[in-house]
């Protein structure tokens, strides 16, 4: 069993003021939940982060250690920090110039902030799905083999028809591995050249999750990944991420509190202010959580 990050640390600043939504102090809620451990190894150690966009301090003191090789379910009302907390994972947020981040982020031991870090490898080992579907307007097969052949991973060329024979095999043989890992192979299989736009919204979200795999990651970050699908290709989506979890760590942000308790291993709760109120066991965060403003909020009592 592995000590999490969160228990070296000393304050308790997300409990020791909290109030429920009822007015009395949450005596549930203590550092309790910093003593979360879990099996295996934590492929993501993340300490002391503080977030800002300009003034605005949107996550605050965030320590948590992510196991490697399962589901963990980032879940809490609306501008609480979940999309921002993500987009540290693997330093989106560099994007924005409004954004500070403080902290650090260890993926496998190094931290992520370090200078010198390089983010184009970094977001190949830490690759990201967003809410909406983004096929590039390109093939099935161009969109699952675009970056491979960018990054050289393919021995050659952005321009398919130069490539050799043996270097054909090798693409035609990624394209189906991350098809199939994507659980989409069998409804493509006969229509690799056709444009990526004419699929459907959840096979296109399942093609954006093949894309993701082509460039062999380690983590996959997911931020609402199936919040834009019907309830169908919902359940396809949350299939494939339990079976993902068994090569991969998957970290998902969902407003759907059904989903995380279907899903996930792991949950953590934010709340309101940015502040990471409670992290553990799914089963332990939704049957018997440890703060009372969680239970308010799993129960509906407010977010
Ligand atoms: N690009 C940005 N520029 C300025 N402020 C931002 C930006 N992105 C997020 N914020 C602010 O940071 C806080 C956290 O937002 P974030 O999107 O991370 O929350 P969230 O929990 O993912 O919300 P939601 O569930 O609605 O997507 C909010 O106050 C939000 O307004």
């Amino acid at each position: 069993m592995n000590t999490t990050t969160a228990d070296r640390t000393e304050s308790d600043g997300a409990t020791s003021s909290t109030e429920t939504t009822t007015g009395e102090s949450d005596e549930r809620t203590n550092a309790a939940w910093r003593e979360y451990s879990f099996a295996g190894d934590p492929v993501l150690s993340v300490a002391d982060l503080n977030v800002w966009y300009d003034d605005d301090h949107a996550l605050k003191d965030i320590s948590i250690d992510i196991p490697e090789k399962s589901v963990t379910a980032l879940i809490g009302p609306s501008g609480c920090g979940k999309s921002t907390f993500l987009r540290c994972l693997n330093r989106m947020n560099d994007r924005i110039k409004s954004c500070r981040v403080e902290g650090s982020v260890a993926f496998n031991g190094q931290d992520i902030y370090a200078d010198g870090t390089n983010l184009v490898e970094l977001r190949k080992r830490i690759g990201m799905v967003f809410q909406h579907p983004n096929p590039f307007p390109k093939s099935i097969r161009d969109n699952v083999a675009y970056a491979p052949r960018k990054h050289g991973d393919l021995d050659r060329g952005l321009v398919p028809r130069l490539l050799g024979r043996e270097e054909t095999e090798k693409e035609n043989e990624l394209v189906e591995r991350c098809l199939r890992d994507a659980a989409l192979w069998s409804e493509v299989e006969g229509r690799l050249d056709d444009n990526a736009l004419g699929l459907s919204g959840g096979q296109q979200q399942r093609l954006c999750i093949a894309r993701c795999l082509a460039v062999d990651p380690e983590i996959i970050l997911m931020d609402e990944p199936a919040s834009a699908l019907d309830p169908i290709a919902t359940a396809k989506i949350e299939d494939l991420i339990e079976d993902l979890a068994e090569e991969y760590t998957v970290v998902i942000v969902t407003h759907n509190m059904q989903q995380a308790a279907r899903i996930s291993d792991q949950t953590a709760v934010f709340l309101t202010g940015g502040e990471l109120v409670e992290y553990g066991d799914t089963d332990q965060v939704f049957e018997n959580p440890r703060s009372q403003r969680v239970e308010d909020y799993i129960t509906g009592k407010f977010g």
